[in-house]
């Protein structure tokens, strides 16, 4: 965990890129996710280049659960889909510890199967793995979320926040590395919100391989994250641990406040 870190996310904390290609090798063990002046931008019709992402760097510790946050349309869901390979850099370079999922906003697009215990299954056919041992990933996997006791449930009568549970301990029983969340709270009630979130630090804290990237604007989560990174306007303006990012969060829109009073 780092402790007490706070720093500007500028260019100066990482080496320039030396190439777009989207994995590299050279990174310690002990980095889940590093991303160095990754750069998004988009084409209009009319031909104009619009930038999404400006020179975000970001860098996340191997078993922690981390953040991504800022004001509505600052860039978080475009880094993150960058992070997870559904969207190409335009410029610089991006590592993600694999095997990487990424779970979506709407809980209705994660469940494919009629029960849960088929739902998790779903991605071990791949792994050549016996009844026994695709049964034992499933039991892990639920007992990480918190959902032991759905087992044979149809997920047809299961609530948003329960849905995602069910997405993620599919990504877990993968012995996925890195869990890339898009706002998953969106469409919650309150306590689904809880459930999801405690399910994700749960599954942190049950394993040291699994590495999360939530994105949120809500800052009361980050009560529950160990690190966070703040983007503003499609840059990465801080990265720290979570105390000292809510205290930054907290200065500036207290500076905002106070400068649209004035
Ligand atoms: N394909 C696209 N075409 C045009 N503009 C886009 C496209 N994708 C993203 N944008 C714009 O890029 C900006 C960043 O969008 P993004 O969804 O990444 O922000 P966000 O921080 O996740 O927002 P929110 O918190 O509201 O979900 C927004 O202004 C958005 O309108």
């Amino acid at each position: 965990m780092i402790h007490s870190t706070l720093f500007r996310a500028s260019a100066a904390l990482f080496p320039p890129p030396h190439s777009t290609s989207s994995s590299r090798t050279n990174v310690t063990d002990n980095i889940a996710i590093d991303g160095r002046n990754v750069n998004f931008s988009i084409t209009t019709r009319q031909g104009k280049v619009v930038p999404i992402l400006r020179d975000c760097s970001l860098r996340i510790p191997s078993g922690q659960f981390w953040m991504l946050l800022g004001p509505n349309g600052c860039g978080k869901s475009t880094l993150l889909k960058v992070l997870a390979g559904v969207l190409s850099p335009t410029n610089g370079t991006v590592y993600v510890k694999r095997p990487k999922s990424f779970v979506f906003q709407n809980p209705d697009h994660q469940v494919v199967m009629p029960t849960v215990e088929a739902d998790v299954a779903f991605g071990l056919g791949k792994f050549n793995l016996t009844c026994g041992e695709v049964r034992s990933r499933v039991s892990k996997a639920l007992d990480a979320v918190g959902m032991s006791d759905y087992l044979q449930r149809s997920v047809q009568t299961l609530s948003g926040g329960q849905k995602q549970r069910i997405a993620i301990a599919g990504a877990l029983a993968e012995a996925c590395k890195v869990l890339l969340l898009d706002e998953l709270t969106t469409f919650l009630d309150e306590n689904d919100q809880i459930g999801v979130i405690k399910a994700v630090r749960n599954s942190l804290d049950s394993s040291e391989e699994v590495t999360a990237l939530w994105v949120t604007h809500r800052l009361e989560e980050l009560e529950y994250a160990d690190g966070a990174v703040y983007m503003e306007n499609g840059e990465v303006v801080m990265q720290g641990d979570a105390a000292s990012i809510l205290d930054f969060i907290r200065v500036r829109q207290s500076a905002y406040i106070k400068q649209i009073n004035s």
